[in-house]
């Protein structure tokens, strides 16, 4: 009778990110404590490749490896350095990020899948190698930085990423061989706190993508260097300046023109720590339409209404949402100080 085969099984940990944070379009990321769990069997109990899922997303993401994100960058990670994923394993995946908000869903995936690819094909690659065949997949280096370094990070690419169709391309696609992502962490006060106001809508990435303009004013550009840089500093300051956070995170490249596309932004944007105390400043997540306000981390409430219907997260209410948030330390969508240490368990 031949031997069972050794059940290997380890569990993947990717957070959710928010990126931009205002004026660092494509450049600045942060981890937040809202993590997809992804729990790996190999080989599977039965015959072939199994997933399973609960939670956000549970009814809409694939189960089938030829189709689902995390499985096909994995594929193509292992592809591009002349291995193949072994023919069974099982995924049971637990995923608390919602899907095409702004909160990172896509790069978290992403992040799962060149994890998943990197242990399943025995590749041993580097950190940094990983990380850059997730920004080449993702495009921008902002949310896959923060969710694969957790924390709060700066980062820029070295080298224009080459136009490709499929994740399948990369298996051969000709790019350079010099490292991608340069990524800096930079320091997260620990009076500031994040909280999420997610709306009950999808707006996708590339659908707010198509939105910017090809070309920029001088004085946009210079405006938004400004306070990306004058902003990193005072998010890390202790006490931090409410006044100097909230003008900084004010920004001229992508709100303006992404704000057609979410009812009730202008007024959210309008929020000010003169007219709500403890309010630090606000900001859209990512490409939205989640809203993203940053507060201090004692007595805070936020005064404010919004026309679309939101989840508040961190907020009170009927959870179907008019009120803008009044988020509790303990809410698991409130960053706080807890800025997400970043991926584990590989
Ligand atoms: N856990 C997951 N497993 C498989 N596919 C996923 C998962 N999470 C996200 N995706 C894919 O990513 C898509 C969402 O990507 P999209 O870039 O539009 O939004 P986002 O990443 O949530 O937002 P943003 O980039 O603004 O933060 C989903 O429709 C799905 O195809
Ligand atoms: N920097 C990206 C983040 C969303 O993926 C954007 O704003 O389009």
């Amino acid at each position: 009778m031949a031997a069972a085969p050794d059940v290997q099984a380890w569990r993947i940990r990717v957070p959710a990110s928010t990126a931009n944070l205002g004026p660092g379009f494509d450049v600045l990321g942060l981890g937040l404590a809202l993590p997809m769990v992804m729990d790996v069997t190999v080989p599977a109990p039965s015959p072939g490749v199994t997933i399973t899922y609960t939670g956000d997303g549970a009814e809409t993401i694939s189960k089938d490896p030829a189709t689902n994100l995390i499985t096909r960058v994995a594929a193509a990670l292992v592809a591009r350095h002349g291995r193949r994923l072994p023919p069974s394993y099982a995924l049971a995946i637990t995923n608390r990020i919602p899907m095409s908000r702004g909160l990172g869903s896509s790069g978290t995936a992403v992040v799962a899948g060149v994890l998943l690819g990197n242990t399943l094909g025995d590749l041993g690659l580097t950190p940094a190698q990983l990380l850059d065949f997730a920004v080449l997949i993702e495009g921008h280096p902002d949310n896959v930085a923060a969710s694969y370094r957790g924390g709060f990070v700066a980062s820029y690419l070295r080298w224009a990423i080459p136009a490709f169709d499929r994740i399948e391309d990369l298996a051969t696609l000709d790019y350079p061989s010099e490292p991608l992502a340069t990524v800096m962490p930079l320091p997260w006060s620990e009076d500031v706190a994040v909280v999420a106001v997610v709306p009950d809508f999808e707006l996708e990435t590339e659908k707010a993508r198509a939105a910017l303009p090809a070309q920029y004013a001088k004085r946009d550009v210079v405006a938004n260097l400004q306070r990306l840089t004058v902003m990193t500093h005072a998010l890390g300051q202790r006490p931090v300046d409410a006044t100097t956070v909230s003008e900084s995170m004010r920004d001229c490249l992508h709100q303006p023109y992404r704000q057609a596309l979410v009812p009730g932004m202008a007024e959210i944007l309008a929020l000010t720590p003169q007219t709500c105390p403890g309010l630090l400043g606000v900001c859209m997540s990512g490409a939205g339409p989640t809203m993203l306000a940053l507060r201090e981390l004692q007595g805070f409430v936020v005064h404010g209404r919004c026309r679309c219907r939101c989840r508040c997260v961190g907020g009170v209410g009927d959870g179907r949402g008019s009120r803008v948030g009044v988020p509790a330390a303990t809410d698991p969508y409130v960053c706080a100080a807890r800025a997400d240490p970043g991926v584990c368990g590989v």
